[in-house]
């Protein structure tokens, strides 16, 4: 279990991560989501012992991410967001470099991750491609089989297929009862297979929920025109709804929960033109959290 209590990390900028409080579980993808500079990598380099909280703590197994970082490594796969080889080294060299260090040199698993990610290995790294390099550091992640995995935008530079593949592979990961936190920019793999999410902004957590729960709490959006659109929108309103007027004729208006019924009966008393209903994606309920104006 990854277990975050009252973390505070600050640079001399004052910007970092303010008192974040989260677990992650055995069989469980947490998905860390937040716009940019938010404090994802920071927490992440609090949780691999790089650096040390100003005030709070970190864990994973049991183990402190400051004081015994060393121990956690071996137990532990990591993914960077931003990925430096030894650059002179070839993909092979690498894959025997980090085996020896872990001392689980040339193993079964990684032959099946080049397989799988279709990564021929030979030939120095500095002349890899960025998803070459993404690969390399995805099969170096996984191959000792570890029982936590942390990533920070591990499909970043991947092709589509590629993604996919991944995803797979981290759903299975999940079934094994792996431990996992992912930071990811990209909503759709978020919904596809993490089971929580944690989204941070401006260093602090603003929400943490799981997926299905976010899911269900989805709002209906619907676009409504009305040759009265300006008392249309005053009545919903009145009536508790967030109306707004887009044109003079037509309205935007969110509804929440059970309450389509009373939007129906108080458009009724008005001459409607057209009414169309718009699902609000979870890509949609993300973004609350993002902008400017997000709690
Ligand atoms: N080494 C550093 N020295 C000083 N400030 C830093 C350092 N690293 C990050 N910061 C600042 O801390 C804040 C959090 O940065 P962090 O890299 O954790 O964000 P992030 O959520 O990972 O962003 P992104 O999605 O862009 O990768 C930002 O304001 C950033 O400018």
């Amino acid at each position: 279990m990854i277990e975050v209590k009252g973390l505070t990390l600050t640079y001399p900028s004052g910007k970092g991560v303010f008192d974040l409080d989260f677990k992650v579980e055995e069989g469980i993808l947490m998905g860390y989501l937040g716009p940019n500079g938010a404090g994802k990598t920071t927490t992440i380099r609090a949780l691999l012992g790089f650096m040390h909280p100003d005030m709070g703590s970190c864990s994973i197994g049991g183990l402190d991410c400051t004081k015994e970082a060393t121990a956690i490594q071996k137990t532990l796969g990591y993914i960077p967001g931003e990925i430096t080889f030894l650059e002179d080294m070839s993909g092979d060299e690498f894959l025997r470099f980090m085996g020896e260090m872990r001392g689980t040199k040339g193993n079964k698993r990684q032959k099946q991750l080049l397989e799988m990610f279709e990564l021929d290995p030979k030939g120095k790294i500095r002349k890899f491609s960025k998803g070459m390099k993404q690969k390399l550091a995805i099969v170096t992640a996984l191959m000792h089989d570890p029982e936590v995995l942390i990533l920070d935008e591990p499909t970043s530079g991947l092709d589509p297929l590629m993604q996919n593949r991944f995803l797979e592979v981290m759903a299975e990961e999940k079934a094994k009862g792996k431990t996992i936190l992912m930071s990811s920019h990209i909503f759709e793999e978020v919904e596809k297979v993490c089971d929580n999410v944690l989204i941070i902004k401006d260093g602090k957590i603003v929400k943490q929920a799981d997926v299905q729960t976010l899911k269900d709490s989805q709002r209906k959006g619907f676009s409504i025109r009305c040759s009265e659109g300006a008392e249309l929108a005053g009545q919903l309103k009145l009536a508790g709804f967030e109306a707004s007027l887009v044109d003079k004729d037509r309205l935007e208006v969110i509804v929440t929960g059970e309450n389509v019924d009373s939007l129906i009966k108080t458009c009724a008393r008005f001459k409607v033109l057209a009414f169309d209903v718009r699902n609000q994606s979870l890509e949609d309920i993300f973004m609350q959290y993002y902008g400017k104006e997000g709690r």
